[in-house]
């Protein structure tokens, strides 16, 4: 299992800083959630702050765009050093086009699912995927509830990447804590994005490894 804090409920004012101490604990990747206040109603950051933590931490980092038009954006994430780019399904009406254009900048590229909208519509291009967020709260805010509904998603996705023999992350997303994760788990996840339970904890390497289950 992977582990991606998301840096949404760290302290802006010390970004460094707090990236520095989940680092610590043996962190891989970092979520980066992007909103637009059109999609989703809160506003977020942009490509310049992904450019602003590249050069600070080794872990790959993960952008979660909940934007409009992703298209238009996905080259300045891109080059500002993202290696994992997940798009919403709900934003992009050429999705196969999106996912090339993510492709085609050799970074992995994911589509993202609101939790009311069912698994089956990324079955025609799941070949083309590396990784599905599932979303276990609505977009827009950390700190919400986990929406228990979503397991059954999880376990159908999974279903999908194994009858037909692919090599695809499933990732969950939004009110993933030391309770939800292992259910998640046991779904059928293996990267789990968490915000509160992390950084909204004084010690971030006590918080990780009760995720961890240590
Ligand atoms: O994409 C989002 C919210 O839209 C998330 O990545 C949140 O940042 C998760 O926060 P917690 O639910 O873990 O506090
Ligand atoms: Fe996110």
């Amino acid at each position: 299992m992977r582990i991606a804090p998301s840096i949404l409920a760290a302290d802006f004012a010390n970004l460094e800083s707090e990236i520095k101490d989940v680092e610590a604990s043996d962190i891989d990747l970092l979520h980066i959630d992007v909103m637009d206040g059109h999609f989703v109603p809160n506003i977020t950051m942009g490509s310049n702050v992904v450019g602003a933590l590249r050069p600070l931490t080794d872990c790959e980092l993960d952008v979660h765009l909940m934007i409009e038009n992703p298209d238009q954006y996905i080259s300045d994430f891109a080059d500002a050093g993202a290696d994992m780019i997940s798009v919403h399904v709900e934003t992009c009406p050429h999705l196969h086009r999106t996912i090339q254009l993510i492709k085609e900048k050799n970074i992995k590229a994911g589509v993202a699912l609101n939790p009311a909208t069912p698994i089956e519509i990324i079955e025609p291009i799941i070949q083309d995927l590396d990784f599905i967020l599932i979303m276990t709260v609505n977009p827009g805010f950390g700190g919400q509830v986990f929406i228990e509904s979503m397991l059954g998603k999880i376990r159908k996705a999974k279903s999908l990447i194994d009858e037909r023999g692919l090599e695809i992350a499933i990732e969950v997303d939004g009110g993933i804590n030391e309770d939800t994760l292992g259910l998640c788990r046991k779904a059928g996840a293996e990267l789990f994005v968490a915000g509160s339970s992390i950084f909204g904890q004084s010690n971030r390497s006590i918080a990780i490894d009760k995720l961890r289950g240590v």
